[in-house]
């Protein structure tokens, strides 16, 4: 059901710090960062040729990150993304599975403008799980 792995997330207390690092340290291909209110974080993507790495700083008071900031205050892996072809399609048979979507169900728009929803840690292995619909 799943196809290409599109990012890998990792939330972060300094993103400008964290951005850096990877264009000056790694040399990478980093982008310009984007101010995401209704998901409550600031993102840049690094593009790193076969995927996306996705650094996320907590934006607002509501941030879902901020708790996972809370207990790892230097940063680490949030989540990762898969692309599927019909978010609709992928949602109703997890859900028929016993896995919990998250919200309400219904799918947002993410920061590439698809549809995304996220897949509850504790269903798959203690990883949070983005599906794109792409
Ligand atoms: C930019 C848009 C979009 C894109 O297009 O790419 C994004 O990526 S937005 C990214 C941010 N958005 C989200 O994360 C939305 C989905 N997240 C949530 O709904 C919540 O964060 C959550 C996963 C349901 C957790 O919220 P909550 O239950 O309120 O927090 P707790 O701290 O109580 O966690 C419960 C339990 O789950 C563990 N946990 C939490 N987050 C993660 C995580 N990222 N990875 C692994 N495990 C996680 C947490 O440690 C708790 O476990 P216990 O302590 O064992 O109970
Ligand atoms: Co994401």
């Amino acid at each position: 059901m799943i196809g290409r792995l599109n990012h890998i997330a990792i939330a972060v207390p300094d993103l400008t710090a964290a951005a850096a690092k990877y264009r000056d340290l790694l040399g990478a291909h980093v982008g310009q960062p984007q101010a995401l209110p209704e998901h409550g974080v600031t993102v840049v993507f690094i593009d790193t040729g076969n995927s996306k790495v996705e650094l996320l700083e907590p934006l607002g008071e509501a941030s879902p990150i901020a708790a996972f900031l809370d207990k790892n205050p230097s940063g680490g892996m949030h989540h990762i993304c898969f692309e599927v072809p019909d978010i609709l399609v992928a949602a109703a048979r997890l859900v028929e599975v016993g896995a919990r979507v998250l919200g309400d169900g219904t799918p947002r728009i993410g920061a590439h403008g698809k549809p995304v929803l996220f897949l509850h840690p504790k269903d798959f292995d203690g990883t949070l799980i983005e599906l794109e619909e792409v």
